[in-house]
């Protein structure tokens, strides 16, 4: 099997063709990605990205995690998706609508002397839940509805300090934190410091926390400015990741409800910046980016891979 590996700010993808001849049937992603992820039996990845495809559309993209669950949403992934039909010219505009298990998203591509140096995502609409705060009355928070925002309105949020939250009690989730779907589940802790110790001991209890059924994506944002923040994600079915798309467009989202963010802002994550745009609550966020080729990788035996007919 041929995959194309592909990074997006770091966040690392093996890609499946499916547009140029159609896929073998009843393949089995979530062990082909679970396997190919694991570097320990395949080429190692954050993700499988399936390209397969839309009537109407330029491609359907699914995404499965490392784990080898099937996620609603990807940025990052849409992004290395937007450079790969434009460099094997299966676009010639410098734009794309993609279908995804969360709609359709729209691509724009900035190509300088014929490369893609960098794509824009519209990631659709944000549903955000400030979850902790005292609520308002009932007056402010419908003055706050017929603005179009989602959630109660922000009463004050909290930067939490370092090890006060890494000795919140996890019998709840640790709260303020702000929940927030991006066609994912994503959680938002804004922190004082961004350290090893709580990213790898909080993300993954937040992520298989019982408050979320399905598990959930895990933001630690440290607020630099009004328009730069300092992010560490904890992926649900991945771990750390050196960058995610879908957590820099939750984490702007969630600073911007809180007041404590301008509608334009970078997320500096490990593996990169990200810019993220959100004119208002009732409009799509606006993802900026990367899109890095890094080769094509052979993998052998996937036919052990086909789901039995
Ligand atoms: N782990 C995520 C999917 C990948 C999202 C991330 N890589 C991005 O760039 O948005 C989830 O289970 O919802």
């Amino acid at each position: 099997m041929l995959f194309t590996k592909m990074h997006g700010a770091g966040n690392e993808f093996l890609l499946i063709d499916g547009l140029d001849l159609p896929l073998p049937p009843h393949l089995d992603f979530a062990s082909i990605a679970a396997r190919a992820c694991d570097r320990s039996t395949g080429p190692g990845a954050d993700g499988l990205i399936v390209l397969e495809h839309a009537s109407g559309l330029d491609a359907r993209m699914r995404i499965f995690n490392a784990d080898g669950s099937e996620a609603g949403a990807c940025g990052n992934g849409l992004r290395c998706v937007g450079k790969y039909l434009y460099d094997h010219k299966y676009i010639r505009r410098k734009d794309a609508t993609i279908a995804t298990a969360s709609g359709k998203r729209e691509l724009t591509l900035e190509v300088v002397a014929g490369e893609v140096v960098s794509v824009s995502v519209w990631m659709g609409n944000v549903r955000l839940e400030a979850r902790g705060e005292r609520r308002e009355d009932k007056n402010t928070q419908a003055r706050s509805a017929s603005k179009g925002l989602q959630g109660p309105p922000p009463d004050r949020y909290k930067i939490w300090p370092l090890q006060e939250l890494r000795q919140a009690d996890l019998s709840v989730v640790p709260q303020p934190s702000t929940v927030v779907q991006v066609g994912n589940p994503h959680c938002v802790f804004f922190v004082d410091e961004l350290s090893d110790e709580l990213i790898h001991e909080l993300g993954p209890a937040i992520e298989t926390h019982p408050a979320f059924p399905d598990r959930t994506n895990v933001e630690f944002a440290r607020i630099n400015s009004r328009t730069d923040v300092a992010l560490r994600v904890w992926e649900r079915g991945v771990g750390e990741t050196a960058a995610c798309g879908t957590g820099a467009c939750a984490a702007i989202a969630a600073g911007i409800h809180a007041g404590l963010l301008n509608r334009d802002a970078t997320c500096h994550l490990p593996g990169g910046d990200l810019q993220v745009s959100w004119i208002n609550a009732g409009s799509q966020i606006r993802l900026t980016g990367p899109a890095v080729t890094v080769g094509v990788v052979a993998w052998e035996q996937p036919d052990q891979f086909a789901k039995a007919a």
